[in-house]
């Protein structure tokens, strides 16, 4: 059986609290995979957001909860940190038995299981190639999920990428600081490569298509290599050469040092935003 038949056959209604850009891209996913749009029910309080998920997937999201809730096994919190408490309140009474997925940086199991009631929680940190199904997502599920609601949780996820559980939630803190927030620094890299060759004469659109081939052709030998990225980077850089100049004034100027203290910063963020939004 084809996985598309799979989703079909064993999803059950599912909803989303929150229909911006991370549930977008989770429900673009369950589509692609053949969940039909009628399994999939959104509360999404504005009303432009409603509207381009009536354009974009055919669903008529609700503006408030309400007990159309009731039908769904799997409830999706993909509401900011700082809406989530708010969020809670008048869904939890529709919600309390169904399996909870949020996707909140930051906000804590702990949290969520005082805001809805239940303790059948799974946090994640998906990241924004989940839109177009290259997405890396992180996992923790609180022990009172048993193997179905884990399983059931793989194939939501599953149909936007790649997926890794860990076994302690602080964890998840440095998934996102590594693969949640990361997108944005490829972004980061892409916009200074880009200016780089734009510099050295080429146009804006050249530099940007030389860029982004080399980030998707690096990552992909790096994903079929058995060698180390270290390897591989020394594989580019003949002694005295041209990439040989470029990485001796990136390490003279301590780029990967910037880059792990700046990810701790993320970490330390994640953290934060429990400590501000998680009571
Ligand atoms: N954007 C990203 O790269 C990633 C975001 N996240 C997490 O996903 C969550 C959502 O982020 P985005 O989708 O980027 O934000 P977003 O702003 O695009 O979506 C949040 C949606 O929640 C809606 N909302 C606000 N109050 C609400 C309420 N009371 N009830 C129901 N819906 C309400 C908003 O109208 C908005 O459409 C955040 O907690 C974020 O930490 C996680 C991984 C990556
Ligand atoms: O920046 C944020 O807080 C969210 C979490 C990871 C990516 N975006």
């Amino acid at each position: 059986m084809s996985q598309t038949n799979t989703l079909q056959t064993a999803f059950p209604p599912i909803a989303f609290i929150g229909g911006g850009n991370m549930a977008s891209a989770i429900i673009g996913g369950l589509i692609r995979q053949g969940v039909p749009a009628s399994s999939i029910t959104v509360v999404e309080p504005f009303e432009a957001s409603r509207q381009a998920l009536k354009t974009q997937f055919g669903i008529d999201a609700l503006p408030a909860a309400s007990d159309a809730l009731q039908s769904a096994q799997l409830v999706v919190w993909a509401v900011k940190p700082q809406s989530f408490k708010e969020a809670a309140e008048p869904v939890a009474a529709f919600t309390r038995n169904a399996l909870h997925l949020s996707v909140a940086a930051g906000i804590t199991t702990e949290s969520v299981a005082g805001w809805t009631g239940t303790q059948r929680i799974v946090r994640a940190m998906p990241n924004t190639p989940a839109l177009v199904g290259k997405g890396m997502t992180g996992l923790f599920a609180r022990p009172e999920v048993d193997a179905a609601g884990k399983a059931l949780i793989a194939a939501v996820i599953g149909s936007t990428g790649e997926l890794t559980w860990v076994e302690q939630e602080a964890h998840l803190d440095a998934v996102t600081a590594l693969s949640g927030s990361g997108p944005a620094y490829v972004f980061l890299f892409l916009e200074a490569m880009t200016q780089a060759g734009v510099d050295m004469g080429l146009t804006a659109e050249q530099s940007y298509k030389l860029a982004v081939a080399t980030f998707a052709g690096g990552s992909e030998l790096a994903a079929r290599s058995t060698e180390s990225a270290e390897v591989l980077r020394q594989r580019v850089t003949s002694k005295g050469g041209t990439t040989y100049a470029a990485i001796t004034h990136m390490q003279e100027n301590k780029l990967p040092e910037i880059f792990i203290a700046a990810m701790r910063k993320a970490e330390k963020r994640a953290q934060e935003l429990a400590a501000e939004f998680g009571k």
